[in-house]
């Protein structure tokens, strides 16, 4: 991670904006109960889109040493993220991996940190497992890779049409796997 994975957060313009959303929403925010509360929500959000501090170029180095090409694929790793529309979470698991090719093995910690750079954003579905698989080429140029998300989306189970607990999956595959996905990301 970079040394300063908050810098494109202005945390004093943030505290304002919770502040006014409280009073907008009939509150004060000088009650003693919600005096702390725009900090902390500052804080939270701080961290919630700390995806776009994270430098995956940094990260995704490969392992030094004359590694076996083997597959390597990470099975449900839980990630959380925001729905941009309506800034509400959405979380679940995501299968991510590849083949080694031209950019060798990175160390398996690695891609979870591709999961979280991409979840740590304001996203969609869709875009969250296209810029993973678009790393993983990107810094790997693997033989073949795979990206599989499950989640649950909060904006649709908490507001409008009210059906919480509805699996989305969206699956990526490239190479080989296209044609014949490993068991993993079979549906
Ligand atoms: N494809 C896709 N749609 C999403 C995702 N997250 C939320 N949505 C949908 O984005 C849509 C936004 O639709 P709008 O009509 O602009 O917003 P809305 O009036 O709040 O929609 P409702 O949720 O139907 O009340 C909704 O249908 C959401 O379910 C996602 O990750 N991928
Ligand atoms: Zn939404």
């Amino acid at each position: 991670m970079t040394d300063q994975p908050f810098a494109h957060v202005d945390r004093t313009a943030s505290e304002a904006a919770v502040r006014a959303l409280l009073r907008g929403l009939g509150q004060n925010p000088d009650a003693p109960e919600l005096r702390d509360t725009p900090a902390r929500v500052a804080e939270f959000w701080a961290e919630r889109l700390a995806g776009y501090g994270i430098d995956l170029s940094a990260e995704l180095k490969p392992l030094p040493g004359d590694l076996a090409p083997v597959p390597v694929i990470l099975e449900r790793i839980p990630f959380v993220s925001t729905c941009e529309h309506h800034l509400a979470p959405f979380e679940g698991h995501a299968t991510i991996g590849y083949l080694p090719g031209a950019g060798g093995t990175v160390g398996l910690s690695k891609l979870v940190r591709v999961v979280q750079a991409y979840a740590w954003r304001l996203q969609v579905q869709e875009r969250m497992a296209q810029q993973i698989a678009e790393a993983l080429q990107t810094y790997l140029r693997p033989a073949a890779w795979g990206v599989q998300l499950l989640a649950v989306h909060t904006c649709m189970g908490h507001r409008g049409v009210k059906t919480p607990d509805v699996p989305v999956r969206t699956t990526l595959l490239g190479g080989p796997w296209e044609a014949n996905p490993p068991v993993p990301f079979r549906i």
